[in-house]
């Protein structure tokens, strides 16, 4: 859209949405020998960005922190935009496309405490604060004792009020705090088996118009493949399941020796119950193979588990 040569950039303005606009633009400049004044960064703020009292989860999911951004796109005020793949809508509007997606950064779960190294050797009854239905659920299926509360806003602020003791414990992704060079802060990192990420947990994904194919072309270039061939998996899974956003879901792909392995797993939100899938097969079907994970656990699973 821009007649000026020039790429503009949508984002949100939290310091891991800046981080992460910031390295797309240095990507695409790098890829292409592009001016630094040819890449511009626009800070767009979403409805997501002004909830800080309740779980997004009750106040109308996801799509909460791209609408805003997804209207900047279409109207042509930006070319592309960056996202936090795990805080995307399954869906987008029709006319914006997932354009790519940087190299994963690593996917697991992180535990920050002033009490204790691990969630096992938390003390009984401990309170750990979480905004995620899949933290509080995978927490509770492995330590039922402990209660779990209502801990939003960005990473800085959950970071001030386990400091300040308000909570004995919280979970964040280890990728967001290494990107905001604050993996110091982790006491340890949970295991994969044991808790699997949100579907897009660690990935960047970068938006564009359909139609716009200097845009598409250039962002070819910094695409991820691998990236891609996961994410493809985990968002087909989290599309068949998405019948309800309180529902917690992890989905987790790797593509490794040109093999895509994906395992999803839907739990009970007080960690009772948990129903698994897992699929491997050919990188070209990974979106059928993750469907197929979904389709087989929305075969298993008690209605109620992902009713409305
Ligand atoms: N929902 C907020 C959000 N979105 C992406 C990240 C971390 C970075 C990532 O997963 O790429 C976070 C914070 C967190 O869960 O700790």
């Amino acid at each position: 859209m821009a007649g000026d040569g020039v790429f503009r950039i949508g984002t949100r303005g939290s310091p891991l949405a800046l981080w992460q606009a910031r390295t797309v633009r240095a990507a695409l400049i790098a890829a292409h020998g592009l001016p630094e004044e040819a890449v511009e960064i626009v800070v767009i703020k979403t409805s997501g960005d002004m909830i800080q009292d309740r779980a997004l989860s009750q106040a109308g999911g996801k799509g909460l922190f791209t609408k805003e951004i997804d209207a900047a796109l279409l109207d042509g005020g930006v070319d592309l935009a960056v996202h936090s793949a795990k805080d995307m809508p399954t869906l987008f509007p029709d006319g914006i496309v997932i354009a790519g997606y940087l190299p994963r950064e690593d996917v697991r779960d992180a535990f920050i405490s002033t009490r204790a190294r691990t969630l096992m050797e938390l003390p009984q009854g401990a309170v750990v604060g979480s905004a995620s239905l899949r933290r509080q659920a995978l927490i509770r299926r492995l330590r039922p004792d402990i209660r779990t509360t209502l801990l939003r806003g960005n990473v800085e602020t959950r970071l001030r009020k386990i400091a300040e003791g308000e909570f004995d414990a919280t979970l964040l992704a280890l990728a967001g705090l290494k990107r905001l060079g604050m993996a110091d802060r982790v006491a340890s990192v949970l295991d994969l088996d044991a808790f699997p990420p949100a579907v897009g947990q660690g990935a960047i994904a970068v938006t564009a118009r359909d139609g716009d194919a200097r845009t598409r072309a250039a962002l070819q270039a910094i695409a991820h493949a691998e990236t891609g061939i996961a994410l493809a998996a985990e968002r087909a899974f989290l599309t068949v399941l998405d019948g309800s956003c309180r529902t917690p879901i992890a989905g987790h792909a790797v593509v490794e020796g040109g093999v895509v392995r994906f395992r999803g797993l839907v739990l009970r939100a007080d960690g009772s119950e948990s129903f698994e899938a897992a699929r491997e097969g050919a990188p070209e079907d990974a979106a059928r193979l993750g469907g197929e994970a979904g389709r087989d656990i929305l075969a298993r699973a008690p209605s109620d588990i992902l009713a409305h």
